[in-house]
């Protein structure tokens, strides 16, 4: 039986906040922090072991990961940091208030923009400072993988590569696999796991901080997951 453990993100300070989150890089609140303890806590209660961790290039996943290798003593598991597993970008609805944005343009088009398969938010302009070019961490990233805003349909076909080529891989070869994301980037996998249809995703939801173990097949097709809690 092969071993994943996915885990959203504890709460920040934009979740907080009730802002579109997307690639800004908000940190924890001090109550996602705590998340963090103790879904490593219970991990480690449960007798959860590890042999690599995947996790994306955002500080709120960055910090839930470190809080779950500290609880667990394994402050010295290789850790690979990818921006495949960011959240979904949100465009240029990145920092508004969430139900500031429904007042405005209704409950039904903020319904479409955060939960339909393959409906983009507003994209940012090329010269919007939230571009993601004008962060250092993606400056070796092709122009055409940047996104201005994404879908979730964009979140998977982003995600996916770093499946088939690293962490399937890892998994096949029998290793225990810690995966450290956000909401969407979590939605995706769940989705590639479980064959799920492009609406049945959308009504998944993931809680902060609670360990989603998957116990899968040598094929990696999953025989059973459920949450840590
Ligand atoms: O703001 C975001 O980046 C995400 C996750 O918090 O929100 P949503 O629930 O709309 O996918």
């Amino acid at each position: 039986m092969k071993q994943l453990v996915l885990i959203r993100h504890g709460e920040s300070a934009w979740n907080l906040e009730n802002r579109f989150t997307g690639w800004a890089d908000v940190d924890l609140t001090p109550k996602g922090a705590e998340q963090a303890l103790a879904a490593g806590a219970n991990l480690k209660k449960a007798g959860y072991e590890f042999d690599i961790a995947y996790t994306s290039v955002l500080r709120r996943a960055i910090r839930t990961l470190w809080n779950v290798q500290d609880t667990m003593d394994l402050m010295w598991l290789p850790v690979v940091h990818s921006w495949r597993l960011n959240e979904r970008h949100y465009g240029a609805l990145t920092g508004l208030n969430k139900a500031e944005t429904a007042t405005k343009y209704g409950d039904e088009q903020v319904h479409i923009w955060r939960r339909s398969y393959d409906v983009r938010p507003p994209l940012l302009e090329n010269e919007d400072e939230r571009n993601p070019k004008n962060d250092p961490r993606y400056s070796k990233l092709n122009t055409s993988d940047i996104p201005l805003g994404e879908c979730l349909k964009d979140n998977v076909e982003r995600v996916l590569p770093l499946w088939n080529e690293s962490i399937a891989p890892a998994l096949k070869a029998g290793k225990r696999v810690l995966l450290v994301a956000h909401g969407n980037s979590i939605r995706s996998l769940i989705k590639y796991l479980d064959q799920m249809s492009d609406e049945a995703i959308m009504e998944v939801n993931v809680p902060n901080g609670i360990p989603l173990v998957y116990e899968l097949d040598d094929d990696l097709k999953p025989i059973q997951h459920f949450y840590l809690d």
